[in-house]
């Protein structure tokens, strides 16, 4: 198990593009990608999974300071870079540049999403989609206006392994769902007080940030949305008071299940010596058992499904039966061979995108409505906390 975990992480940051499933040959014309900020997350979120895909080609990248794009671009073999005040602006109006990334901090994914489509690009989007509700609808308004694909990278409902949690609770063998539980959390110390998800006119805050992926996953493995938040309590963080640096919060859901999400961008430290375990998971109640995954966000790391059963013993009581679930890849030939075990989430999302950019049917996707219900509950957590929405944006198209 060790050898294969280690395999499987070696190609999934270091791929070979021999590892590339199909040909250059038989693929289309690659699209030329764009990414807006030299940022953290292009390397694993797309820069990376390009490697492997025939047709993707991250063709430029723009950052606020020049050196910065420069460096950046070399860094990663990237071929145009543009910098400067007017540099995002610059890759946008780039005609060679067919798709953008846009992993702005999230108060920004609205004025330059809406500038990208405007620009007649495609467009891949950081969660979460944007600071409200209404910000997302119109960004999915204009694509469609425009026939332009948007998507908010919810890259981990790519993976086969959330999916057969999903399949679990769907087929029934657990019975009725009862409850679902999730969270994100992180030790403090591992984001640093001065990053984008502190910062409120950035759009920060935990819920917005890990909490977007909770609350993502209640939706996604209840397939329905809550009818009510029933209780939202947030810590502020040390750097401001309108910035949650935790969040908890319940919902009612339809025909009686309950959820519960909590995402901490920073838990306090034992007795201020032990980090906190980071907590990645999902928990699912059902009458006739308990489904639960480690490691939801990032399966391909390593991640287990624990599948609980009861069953009547012999004597008339319960007793359980439990089994472990690891997969890495669709056995059931639902992408028609494509996807490895080494795949990222982000390379199983990248072949989703691509696919629709193409015409071809992604194997899944996260739809506008899916996106604009998402933000319509963080809002509506946030409302319930007290801290109120974060701020939208001042940007408007002309
Ligand atoms: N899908 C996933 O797994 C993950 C998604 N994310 C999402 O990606 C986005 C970026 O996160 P991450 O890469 O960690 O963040 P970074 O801080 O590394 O990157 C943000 C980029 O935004 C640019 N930027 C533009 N204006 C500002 C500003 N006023 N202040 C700060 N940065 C600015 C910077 O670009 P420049 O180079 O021009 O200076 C920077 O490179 C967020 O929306 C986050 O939620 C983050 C991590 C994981
Ligand atoms: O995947 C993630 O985990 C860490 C978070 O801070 C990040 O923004 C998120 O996307």
């Amino acid at each position: 198990m060790v050898v294969s975990t280690i395999k499987r992480l070696y190609n999934a940051f270091f791929p070979s593009t021999s590892l590339t499933v199909q040909s250059t040959e038989t693929a289309s014309r690659p699209l030329k990608f764009g990414i807006l900020g030299a940022a953290a997350i292009a390397p694993p979120a797309l820069i990376i999974p390009a490697k492997t895909h025939p047709e993707v080609v991250v063709y430029a990248v723009a950052a606020r300071d020049v050196k910065r794009a420069e460096v950046y671009a070399q860094k990663h073999g990237i071929e145009k870079f543009y910098g400067g005040a007017e540099g995002y602006q610059k890759l946008l109006d780039d005609p060679e540049v067919e798709v953008v990334y846009n992993p702005l901090p999230n108060g920004l994914h609205y004025e330059w999403t809406m500038k990208a489509l405007a620009a007649g690009k495609h467009v891949l989007l950081e969660k979460p989609a944007a600071d409200t509700a209404e910000e997302t609808r119109q960004m999915f308004e204009l694509a469609e206006k425009k026939n332009l694909v948007l998507m908010e990278a919810f890259h981990y409902r790519f993976h086969p392994a959330i999916q057969r949690v999903k399949a679990i609770i769907d087929s029934g063998e657990l019975g009725r769902l009862k409850s679902i539980e999730n969270k994100l959390t992180t030790p403090a110390g591992f984001i640093k007080k001065d990053d984008i998800r502190f910062n409120l006119s950035l759009g920060g805050g935990s819920l917005m940030d890990m909490g977007c992926y909770t609350l993502n996953c209640l939706r996604y493995l209840s397939g329905t949305n809550p009818t009510q938040v029933l209780t939202a309590v947030a810590s502020p963080s040390t750097s401001d008071s309108k910035v949650d640096r935790s969040m908890t919060a319940t919902f009612d859901l339809p025909n009686d299940v309950f959820g519960s999400i909590t995402c901490d961008l920073g838990v306090p430290w034992r007795f201020g010596l032990i980090p906190a375990l980071p907590q990645v998971s999902s928990t699912v109640e059902c009458e006739g058992g308990q489904v639960h995954i480690m490691n939801f966000v990032l399966p391909t790391l390593y991640h287990t499904i624990k599948v609980t059963k009861k069953k009547s013993g012999n004597d008339g009581k319960t007793e359980t039966e439990t089994r472990i679930e690891q997969v890495y890849n669709f056995a059931d030939g639902k992408m028609e061979g494509k996807g490895e075990d080494w795949w990222l989430t982000y390379r199983y999302q990248l072949e989703a995108f691509v696919d629709k950019i193409k015409g071809r049917t992604p194997q899944t996707w996260v739809s506008k409505e899916d996106s604009v219900a998402n933000m319509e509950w963080i809002e509506r957590v946030y409302a319930k906390s007290g801290l109120g929405a974060r701020p939208k944006s001042t940007f408007t198209l002309n």
